[in-house]
């Protein structure tokens, strides 16, 4: 039977929500843990356990069909590789900081540094954009010290919550870029394949929905429901059940997770009580 190959991070920060990912889309792994490759007990998939930055270079050479890999990989070492879904989490950015003595007024400051990364294309990318010559110095790992030990003036690096760059007293100046986990193809994977990965991405796509939405019920009495519904935006349209109770109701909506914080109040001021919030494990529109 032909499998469709996925390369997942084999130790690092995509690791868990990776597998994750894939046990919420009902695909159970057999997984040894210092097994290199997996196979699905339940969908026609096999599992490589990979280094990031390799990756890349995995799918370019049909070794493997699709991956799960941060977007700035991609960017970085994979132009040529297309993403089939964006997965919303190891969100970062990619950006340039100096140390935060240094009084930065454009990316023009750049000119004649030297800057430490990991990012080299990237940075090349950016700083040819905007016309800067600017020498670059590559390293692996523990880039944010780089400044402080003499070794360059400026770095470009991954930052998420920022305080890698405080604790090295650097300051954060040029966003280069946004990225995020994503599910990237193979220019080389086989139709057949390509038809597994339908169903996959179909799969992914009701985890994600489901992930960004609630359940929500509540009681209201009949008078007030009208003002309750204009404020529930439901899949469709809220569902509307009578209660037991006379002149009461049961409301039952499919509400974005963000969204619900926004109303809940008004629900409330509007009449609504006992509001129950429940999470939704699949959804498909
Ligand atoms: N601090 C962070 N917050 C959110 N996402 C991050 C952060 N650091 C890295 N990432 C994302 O997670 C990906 C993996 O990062 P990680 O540090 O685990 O691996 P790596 O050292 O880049 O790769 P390799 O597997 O080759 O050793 C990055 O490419 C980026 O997309
Ligand atoms: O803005 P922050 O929330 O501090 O995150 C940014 C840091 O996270 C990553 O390092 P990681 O912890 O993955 O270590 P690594 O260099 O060993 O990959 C990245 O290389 C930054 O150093
Ligand atoms: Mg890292």
């Amino acid at each position: 039977m032909t499998k469709i190959r996925i390369a997942i991070q084999k130790s690092g920060r995509l690791n868990e929500d990776s597998l994750m990912i894939l046990k919420n889309c009902g695909i159970s792994i057999d997984n040894g843990k210092d097994q290199l490759k997996a196979s699905a007990r339940n969908f026609p998939l096999e599992v490589f356990y990979l280094r990031n930055g390799d990756i890349p270079q995995y799918l370019r050479d049909g070794v493997v069909d699709i991956a799960i890999i941060g977007e700035n990989v991609l960017i970085e070492k994979g132009e040529d590789i297309s993403i089939a879904e964006k997965l919303g989490f190891s969100k970062c950015k990619v950006s340039l900081a100096v140390p935060k003595s240094v009084k930065y007024t454009s990316v023009h400051d750049f000119e004649g540094k030297k800057i430490a990364t990991s990012y080299p294309n990237t940075v090349q990318m950016y700083l040819d954009k905007h016309g800067v010559k600017a020498d670059l110095h590559i390293i692996n790992g523990s880039v944010e010290i780089a400044p402080n030990i003499g070794l360059a003036d400026a770095i470009c690096d991954i930052v998420s919550s920022g305080s890698t760059l405080f604790k090295n007293n650097l300051k954060e100046v040029e966003v280069m870029l946004t990225s995020e986990a994503v599910l990237a193809v193979s220019p080389k994977i086989s139709e057949e394949r390509r038809e597994i990965l339908k169903k996959l991405q179909f799969r992914i796509q009701s985890v994600l929905q489901a992930r960004q939405s609630k359940y929500v019920l509540l009681n209201a009495p009949n008078e007030k429901l009208d003002a309750i519904l204009r404020l529930l935006p439901g899949m469709r349209s809220p569902t509307v059940l009578p209660l037991a109770e006379e002149g009461w109701s049961s409301v039952h909506t499919v509400i974005n997770k963000d969204k619900f914080w926004e109303v809940i109040d008004e629900l409330k001021a509007a009449g609504a009580e006992g509001i129950l919030v429940c999470p939704i494990e699949k959804m498909v529109l």
